[in-house]
């Protein structure tokens, strides 16, 4: 299929993930095999109101597939929400003859892609960057993996504090309105609970737990908690234990920024080069406003407004097993 697509500009936006460079090198490589130009774009949209964009060739991403953040530099960009900034962006990119642009960001970034390629009318294809794992017609997410890893390592050290004091641990990861990461890397890292958005909004997650009698046979306990206005974060947590059930023993550690940064596991850059190739291949086959999904690993196209519907649901069988596994 001929495609009207020559020239090319990518750009990380949001919040950074491990990943995004090697997704960066791939979609860079993949453009460049299929004789189109590149544009790196500085500070996600940030840097195309500001015009910091730059041409790269194969060797402006040699070396970074090992490394995490994003050698693009990320931002958040208040004016990008604006007719007028998107209009200066739009400019920029014809100064360049850019002709199309891949995104890689969360929800947020795609949003923002699917207003502006309806706006002017340009072919943009998403990628999903993000640790959150917060979008639909994905498997997972660029940096969901290796932030998993890097939580599970961390729990498995706070464990052996909580064990040897015997004491309640809630550990608040990311995720904002998103559970997984905090039901994953309870499973992973064997620990008693996970309380997440998608299940406090229904019921009171804490006083359940507790009056089920969660440490019956243990004497200590790692409950992870989304950090969410929905779950009040493991600080509000902790204060209620203290008043409500004063037996425990509790602590609480807010794991932070940590989870963002770090070597990119395999499963990470191979998930990053996947999609940065497929993004290719969707520009090559005219597609437009859609973000490139895994599914049972199948490459898929996923319209951006699927893409970034906030109705994914946790699954019930992973909850399951850490009911199950952890009495
Ligand atoms: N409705 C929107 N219209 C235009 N741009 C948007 C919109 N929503 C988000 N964006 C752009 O995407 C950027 C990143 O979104 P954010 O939610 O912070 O991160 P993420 O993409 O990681 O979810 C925002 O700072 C803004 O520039
Ligand atoms: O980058 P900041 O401002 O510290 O924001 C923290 C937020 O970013 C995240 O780490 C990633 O979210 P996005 O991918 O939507 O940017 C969230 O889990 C967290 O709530
Ligand atoms: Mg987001």
């Amino acid at each position: 299929m001929d495609s009207n697509v020559k020239s090319i500009g990518v750009l990380t936006s949001g919040g950074d993930a491990p990943g995004m460079n090697a997704a960066i090198r791939a979609v860079t490589r993949a453009a460049i095999f299929n004789g189109m130009r590149v544009f790196g774009i500085y500070r996600g949209y940030k840097g195309l109101i500001s015009n910091e964009i730059e041409e790269f060739k194969t060797n402006s991403v040699s070396n970074i597939i090992q490394k995490g953040g994003t050698i693009l530099k990320t931002a958040r960009c208040e004016e990008f929400m604006t007719e007028a900034g998107r209009k200066t962006a739009y400019e920029n990119m014809q100064r360049h003859g850019i002709d199309a642009l891949v995104v890689i960001g969360g929800d947020g970034s795609l949003t923002g892609a699917g207003v502006f390629a309806n706006e002017y009318n340009i072919p943009i294809v998403g990628l999903p960057g993000t640790i959150d794992n917060d979008l639909n017609g994905t498997d997972t997410t660029i940096g969901y993996d290796t932030a998993l890893n890097t939580i599970m390592e961390s729990m498995d050290k706070i464990r052996d504090t909580a064990t040897s004091h015997e004491r309640l641990f809630f550990v608040e990861v990311m995720g904002r309105n998103c559970g997984y990461l905090a039901l994953n890397s309870a499973i992973a890292s064997g620990a008693e609970a996970a309380i997440i958005p998608e299940i406090s909004i229904e019921k009171d997650q804490l006083a359940e737990l507790i009056n089920q009698g969660f440490r019956k046979s243990k004497s200590s306990s790692m409950v992870l908690v989304t950090e969410s206005e929905v779950t009040g974060g493991a600080m509000n947590l902790a204060e209620r234990v203290k008043k409500e059930y004063p037996q425990y023993d509790v602590r609480v550690s807010i794991l932070g920024h940590l989870q963002r940064g770090g070597s990119p596991t395999a499963q990470d850059r191979i998930l990053a080069s996947r999609m940065g190739v497929a993004a290719i291949q969707a520009l090559l086959e005219n597609q437009r406003n859609v973000m490139i999904g895994i599914r049972e690993n199948e490459i898929d196209y996923v319209p951006f407004k699927r893409a970034i519907k906030k109705d994914r649901e946790i699954s019930p069988e992973l909850l399951e097993v850490l009911k199950i596994s952890s009495i």
